[in-house]
């Protein structure tokens, strides 16, 4: 079984991991934490999100972070976007990419974005369309896929009827997300293989949440199948605001240092990682939930 030589790491930190956080967190700490994220290697940073402010108050800045953040050639920054409305706030920001996000899950779909899938998809359509139009590249987001808070047991049959209905759509990339955590390897696998039969490997890639551990051992079963683009959140930031109990998004520390020990390349500097960390986790006033970070940061007070 050959490994992929790289794998490239979409830090959803600023987005994914902020989101659902309560207390306030001031527009130049979200950009700060986008720099140090740059100054760490990170090629891809999901930056905010166009959505309903009064559903998830916590993106209600997105514009002003958008502005705020010190832009690099070579640094992709994406945004999600799930409706009209959403498209056309983002693109004077001038995304690389945007973001739509279905999920397998029924009873998710109606929690999350307040509609059943196939009325996502319509949604979707015409966003897909004018984000194609104006040169950006379309990310889809399959929520739920091994497993809903709602619904429970997520089928890889339901899975591929939603990958098959994004692609219809013109959707560019296919990220598999386990939104509550409860996958494991051979679950996650047949779930990817169902998406790897619509869309290439290049435009696969995992979601993982770490709620129940499984994160590290699930990312591990997709580089077995050559998936080599993973989602991971500095510092383990995250959770869903409509996946009560899902904790944060993979450690992107603790998936660097899987990544190093198996000598794949990610172009990622783990101490700078740790230093983004670092600065977001003091900001929120609780220590990083990245295992690796805290080792890491042991080892530098000792
Ligand atoms: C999708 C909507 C907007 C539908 O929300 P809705 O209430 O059905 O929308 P509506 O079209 O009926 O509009 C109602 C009001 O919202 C406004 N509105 C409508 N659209 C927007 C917009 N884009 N930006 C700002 N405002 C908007 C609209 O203008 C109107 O304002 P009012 O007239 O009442 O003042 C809503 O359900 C929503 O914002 N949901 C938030 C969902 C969300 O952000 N979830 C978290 C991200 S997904 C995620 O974390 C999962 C992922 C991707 O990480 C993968 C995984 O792990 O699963």
């Amino acid at each position: 079984m050959k490994l992929p030589h790289t794998v490239t790491l979409v830090d959803v930190g600023p987005r994914d991991g902020l989101q659902n956080e309560k207390q306030p967190v001031a527009t130049e700490h979200k950009a700060r934490l986008v720099s140090l994220l740059q100054d760490a290697g990170l090629k891809e940073i999901e930056v905010t999100s166009f959505v309903s402010p009064k559903w998830v108050p916590q993106m209600g800045d997105n514009t002003a972070v958008m502005a705020a953040i010190e832009r690099r050639a070579g640094v992709r920054y994406s945004v999600l976007t799930p409706n009209m409305k959403g498209l056309e706030s983002a693109l004077p920001t001038k995304p690389d990419e945007i973001v739509v996000f279905a999920a397998a899950s029924e009873a998710f779909s109606q929690k999350n974005i307040n509609c059943s899938i196939a009325e996502s998809i319509e949604r979707f359509a015409p966003v897909v369309e004018m984000a194609h139009a104006a040169g950006l590249k379309v990310r889809g987001a399959l929520s739920c896929a091994m497993g809903c808070p709602y619904e429970g047991d997520i089928s890889a049959d339901q899975v591929e009827r939603v990958v098959l209905l994004m692609k219809d759509i013109g959707v560019d990339h296919m990220g598999v997300a386990d939104t509550i955590g409860v996958g494991t390897p051979r679950k996650v696998q047949a779930a990817m293989e169902r998406a790897l039969k619509h869309y290439p490997l290049a435009e696969v890639s995992g979601h993982f949440h770490d709620t129940y551990g499984q994160a590290l051992s699930n990312i591990y079963a997709c580089l077995e199948l050559g998936i080599h683009t993973f989602d991971a959140s500095v510092a383990g930031l995250g959770g869903c605001p409509y996946a009560k109990g899902a904790t944060g998004n993979v450690a992107t520390e603790d998936v660097v240092f899987l990544l190093n020990g198996l000598g794949i390349e990610t172009g990622i500097d783990l101490d700078k990682l740790v230093d983004a960390g670092a600065f977001i986790s003091e900001v929120l006033g609780r220590p990083p939930v990245s295992r690796v970070a805290r080792a890491l940061l042991a080892k530098r007070q000792a």
